[in-house]
């Protein structure tokens, strides 16, 4: 049985984690984290699953009378990194999907896993299509390097570029050299035309009502285009990369930055 605490439990993503985490035999839901209630059930805050689980708006606190073996983060980058602090502080192993951590936050966060062995998994995308289509970009990327990446979220998204966009730009980026895209003399003549730009790479970033998650990556090579896409049409896709993640985790004692080193 693993233990398992939820932060975020009436978010987008935390109330699908709720139902997927009360829902496995193998896993106990103990108590979740919700910076807005405390010393409450679940069952007494109408936004949340109705359950007997203790709800606490402090980690510390969680943790001291909820021992546990893994801390599923749903929240925001600031507070997610918080959280992961304190769960290594505890043992607790994190399992991330909270995006818009920089580069420095994973490795701070790596060498603070490594040095107590403990495993954590941050996942910018638990879908396990995202994922396919992540890999075969960074494949596609090493016979056509003239790649950008349209990625469309909802409009309640905070992070722009998506965690996913930035992670398959990483990706890509491992198999191809920096290179500047489109003309040499391009010019902007509004600020932000050309999207953002990793290491030559073109990120755009759509925010509407009516969207999940969904990302293009385009491809173009003298004559022709590749077009591989992704599209997350409801939270419940996240839930089985989530699942596996928990179960990973714990045999894990380092810190696995994407499930697309679980997912061979
Ligand atoms: N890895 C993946 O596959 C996926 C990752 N994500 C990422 O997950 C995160 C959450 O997404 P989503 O569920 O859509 O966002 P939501 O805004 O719907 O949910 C975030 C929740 O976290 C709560 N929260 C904020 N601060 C705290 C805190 N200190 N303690 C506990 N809870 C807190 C918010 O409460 P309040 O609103 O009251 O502030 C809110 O309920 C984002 O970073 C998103 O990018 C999303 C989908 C898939
Ligand atoms: O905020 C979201 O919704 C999502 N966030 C993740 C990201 O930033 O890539 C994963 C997915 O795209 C949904």
């Amino acid at each position: 049985m693993i233990k398992i605490v939820i932060a975020g439990p009436r978010g987008n993503m935390g109330k699908e984690a709720v139902k997927m985490a009360t829902g496995e035999e193998s896993f106990e839901l103990v108590a979740v984290v919700d910076h807005r209630y405390n010393g409450v059930k679940m069952n007494e805050i109408p936004t949340m699953e109705q359950l007997d689980i203790p709800v606490y708006d402090n980690m510390t606190q969680c943790f001291e009378n909820h021992p546990c073996d893994v801390l599923i983060d749903l929240t925001t980058p600031e507070v997610g990194k918080k959280h992961m602090l304190t769960a290594f502080e505890y043992g607790v192993r994190p399992v991330v999907g909270t995006t818009g951590f920089t580069d420095e936050d994973v490795e701070e966060l790596s060498q603070i896993a490594q040095e107590k062995q403990l495993g954590a998994i941050i996942a910018p995308n638990f879908a396990i299509g995202a994922i396919l289509m992540m890999k075969f970009s960074q494949m596609a990327a090493r016979y056509m390097p003239n790649v950008e990446i349209i990625e469309q979220h909802h409009d309640r998204k905070l992070d722009a570029p998506s965690g996913t966009a930035v992670k398959t730009a990483k990706m890509i980026s491992e198999v191809r050299e920096e290179m500047k895209q489109g003309h040499p003399n391009e010019t902007e003549q509004m600020a932000g035309a050309r999207g953002a730009d990793h290491e030559g790479l073109r990120i755009h970033s759509i925010r509407l009502p009516g969207l999940v998650a969904h990302q293009e990556v385009i491809f173009g090579g003298e004559g022709q285009t590749l077009k591989i896409r992704h599209d997350s049409l409801n939270r419940a896709s996240f839930m089985p990369g989530v699942k596996l993640a928990c179960e990973t985790v714990m045999k894990l004692d380092i810190l696995v930055y994407g499930l697309e080193h679980i997912i061979e």
